[in-house]
């Protein structure tokens, strides 16, 4: 029993900010603490978490790898790394190229230093902008480490490349996030060279029902070479749209053994695993072919330590822990907690004092409340569970007096969230209640206006100015007159909540501002269904990058699990903008109808147009097939072409979409994921010309009746006749 190889590791999720370099010591210095007291001689922490992941051009200052060595420094000073192997990342220049490092120290020295073999660069990664891969495989060079550790430590150099760490009992290498995700990974060769615990610190952000493809990686490469594999990621919002999602994890030989937590407000998250690393040995040599490879493979350079990482002979009996089955959330819970979770991050981190929202009383703002209600119940359990961070921070936001706290998720909601219902003649009793339902069932500070005066006084003086009066269609208006006078109305909007956000706090005797939360869903943003610079113009928008699809989903389970019944009204309304006149006290205007599609074919052109990379013409063939048994090949040609006429006469749009948490890789988002141009020919005559021949051909092939054209929205007609008689002007 005593030379039995058992391993207590650990590893992390934190939430890290980008540059806040006082906050990111000390959540790694309270994960290295927690590891020690958990038993663990080993620790690793998320992808450049001395920095933060999110730096971006931040990384190309040199102050930023200045800084993270002073973190090193403070790291050994403060004896954090004395008996314990820390694995931490962060920027590194070596010999004049900046690299994606991992830093493996222990006792007051760097005993290597492992550059990223393999950068993330496509969706939301840009790191080839900032830092070089190390191409120099299996090779090891002299790092001369900065004067201030020279000078501390007396240690003058260390190794630097793609090595393995030898320790006394075992052998250790780290790979670094998207290395994971390459066809080629590193970990299989380090585990056919006989490494056999492989450490990867990440820096990887949530998307909806993505989380089996990490923890897939993990299990399959483990499951076909054998090894122990310890996950680390950030987690929150360390400063942009993105939120990480932890999940920090340790699997052995394909099982997973340990699973931390994807959406939390805990700052610091450590995951320990008790490992038995004879295991591995029997794992391995019960595989002949595996045996085979590893016998021939690429032997692996190695830095020796004088130290073991498990736990000495004749000390206490651990046992290994059990394979596990791992937690997937359903995507309706993850739109839930992680939006909420990025909430929190943001406001706290921002200084506001709470948030304003608009509140229609339909899917998409009802949406936003729910959210908000989550992150009020997140905080209020994790105060139950006294975390004390997260208490300091709520009685900090909401403004509690000295020794108060939040009492419940509703109470603290009246105090972060404002909601105002901005009602116009056009708007309907049902709306308005739903919205102060809603309202009252999260615990919001709730406004009911209305905002005809402020319509009619810019109606008046534009009439004033002009001598002209814009009317509805109804009441016998052009196009243009209609679409103008439901754009004023919701832009002024705008306006309000804006006012409203700065004021609020003031008028209810607090301090600080409101954020104001924008509430358009990401097919909008596609199709551009959205008036510029109204209401979807705000702060930060959590939603931005949720289908609309999702989203009502999303109400559905929020009625139940969230306890905020009104949602499932709010789903089973039609959604409408109600910015034109009622008829017999109804409303007429519906989404869908105005758009020319329905939010489920728009669902499917954003995942072709952006996932499946798909221009028009790719886009029509991959739906003549698809929707074979549905449309004629000229009604596939005509929706294709609607929906790209529509793309591109909107996409400028897209260019000041708020900030919005990214929840879909078919997100349009100009500013940070979706590089396309924004002026562009919205007729596609070559591609269009090219898609008409071939539904031709099609419709041939079919050997069917003459196809039927089908039909488009009221509004999206009278928009695109507007547009034709523009350029026909021009
Ligand atoms: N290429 C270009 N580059 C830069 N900017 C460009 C531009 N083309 C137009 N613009 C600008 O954009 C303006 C047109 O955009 P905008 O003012 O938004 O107006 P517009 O897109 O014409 O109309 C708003 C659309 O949103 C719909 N809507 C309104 C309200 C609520 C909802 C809902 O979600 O429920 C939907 C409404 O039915 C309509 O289809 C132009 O007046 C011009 O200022
Ligand atoms: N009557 C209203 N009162 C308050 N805010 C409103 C009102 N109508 C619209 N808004 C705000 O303007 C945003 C954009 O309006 P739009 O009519 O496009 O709504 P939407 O995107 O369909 O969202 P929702 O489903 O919330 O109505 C809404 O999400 C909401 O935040
Ligand atoms: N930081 C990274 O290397 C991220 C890579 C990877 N594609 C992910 O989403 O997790």
């Amino acid at each position: 029993m005593g030379n039995q190889r058992v391993a207590i590791l650990a590893t992390c999720n934190l939430d890290q900010w980008a540059m806040d370099f006082e906050g990111n010591l000390r959540r790694i210095t309270r994960s290295i603490a927690e590891a020690r007291r958990l038993g663990a001689r080993y620790r690793v922490g998320p992808e450049l978490e001395i920095p933060g992941y999110g730096c971006e051009d931040h990384f190309t200052e040199h102050d930023t790898v200045e800084h993270s060595w002073e973190c090193v420094a403070e790291l050994m000073r403060g004896g954090h790394t004395d008996g314990m192997v820390c694995d931490v990342g962060m920027p590194v220049m070596h010999r004049g190229v900046r690299y994606n490092c991992r830093l493996l120290l222990l006792n007051r020295r760097v005993l290597l230093i492992r550059p990223k073999l393999h950068l993330a660069n496509d969706g939301n990664y840009r790191e080839t902008r900032y830092f070089a891969t190390w191409k120099r495989r299996r090779q090891v060079e002299e790092h001369t480490l900065p004067a201030e550790l020279q000078q501390l430590t007396g240690q003058q150099r260390c190794p630097f490349g793609d090595a393995a760490l030898c320790f006394q009992d075992t052998v250790l290498a780290a790979e670094t996030c998207e290395e994971l995700f390459t066809p080629h990974a590193p970990h299989i060769g380090l585990a056919l060279a006989g490494v056999e615990i492989i450490s990867n610190g990440s820096g990887s952000h949530h998307q909806l029902r993505k989380l089996n493809q990490r923890l897939d990686l993990m299990m399959s490469g483990t499951a076909k070479s054998g090894g122990v594999y310890l996950y680390a990621n950030q987690r929150g919002c360390d400063g942009g749209r993105l939120y990480f999602d932890g999940c920090a994890a340790v699997v052995v030989n394909g099982q997973l053994v340990a699973q931390g937590s994807q959406f939390s407000l805990k700052e610091v998250e450590v995951v320990t695993a008790t490992v038995d690393l004879d295991e591995v040995v029997s794992y391995r040599g019960a595989v002949a072919s595996l045996q085979e490879q590893a016998s021939s493979a690429e032997p692996v350079p190695l830095v020796h330590v004088e130290f073991s990482l498990c736990s000495p002979p004749g000390s206490a009996f651990h046992l290994p822990s059990l394979p596990r089955e791992p937690l997937y959330l359903d995507a309706e819970e993850e739109i839930a907690r992680g939006p909420a979770c990025w909430l929190w991050d943001y406001m706290r981190r921002a200084g506001a004092s709470g948030f304003l929202l608009p509140l229609s009383g339909g899917a998409d703002s009802s949406s936003v409340a729910a959210i908000v209600g989550c992150m009020c119940q997140m905080v209020c359990a994790a105060v139950a569970a006294g975390d004390q961070d997260v208490l300091a921070d709520a009685v900090r936001v909401g403004q509690y007096n000295e020794g108060q706290q939040p009492k419940d998720a509703a109470e603290l909601a009246n105090r972060l969230l404002t909601s105002v219902y901005m009602g116009t003649e056009n708007s309907s009793q049902e709306t308005q209640d739903r919205a102060s339902q809603l309202a009252g069932q999260v615990g919001a500070y709730h406004l009911s206006v209305k905002i005809d005066s402020v319509v009619a006084a810019l109606t008046n003086l534009f009439s004033a100015i002009t001598g002209r009066m814009p009317r509805f269609r109804v009441h016998g208006g052009s196009p243009a007159e209609n679409l103008a006078l439901q754009n004023i109305q919701a832009r002024l909007r705008m306006v309000l909540a804006f006012l409203l956000a700065q004021l609020m706090p003031w008028v209810r005797g607090r301090s600080g501002f409101l954020l104001v939360l924008g509430s358009a869903n990401v097919d909008e943003g596609l199709r551009g269904y959205l008036t510029k610079y109204d209401c979807s113009s705000a702060d930060i928008n959590p939603i931005g990058g949720v289908s609309k699809a999702d989203l009502r989903r999303f109400l559905q389970w929020g009625a139940l699990h969230l306890g905020y019944p009104a949602l499932a009204e709010v789903e089973a309304a039609p959604p409408t903008a109600e910015l034109e006149p009622l008829k017999d006290g109804a409303v007429e205007q519906t989404d869908e109808q105005d758009m020319g599609m329905t939010y489920e074919e728009l669902g499917v052109y954003g995942r072709l147009r952006k996932i499946s990379r798909c221009g028009p013409i790719s886009m029509f063939r991959a739906l003549l097939g698809r929707w074979r048994d549905r449309y004629t090949p000229a009604e596939v040609a005509e929706k294709v072409k609607h929906f790209f006429k529509f793309y591109a006469i909107n996409r400028h749009k897209a260019t000041t979409l708020t900030p919005s948490y990214h929840a879909e890789s078919y997100s349009p988002d100009d500013n940070r994921f979706d590089h396309r141009q924004f002026l562009y020919n919205f007729r596609w005559p070559w591609q269009f010309e090219r898609i008409d021949q071939l539904a031709q051909q099609a419709q041939q092939q079919l050997d069917g009746g003459a196809a039927q054209s089908s039909k488009v929205g009221t509004a999206a007609v009278q928009l695109e006749e507007q547009h034709e008689a523009a350029l026909a002007g021009s």
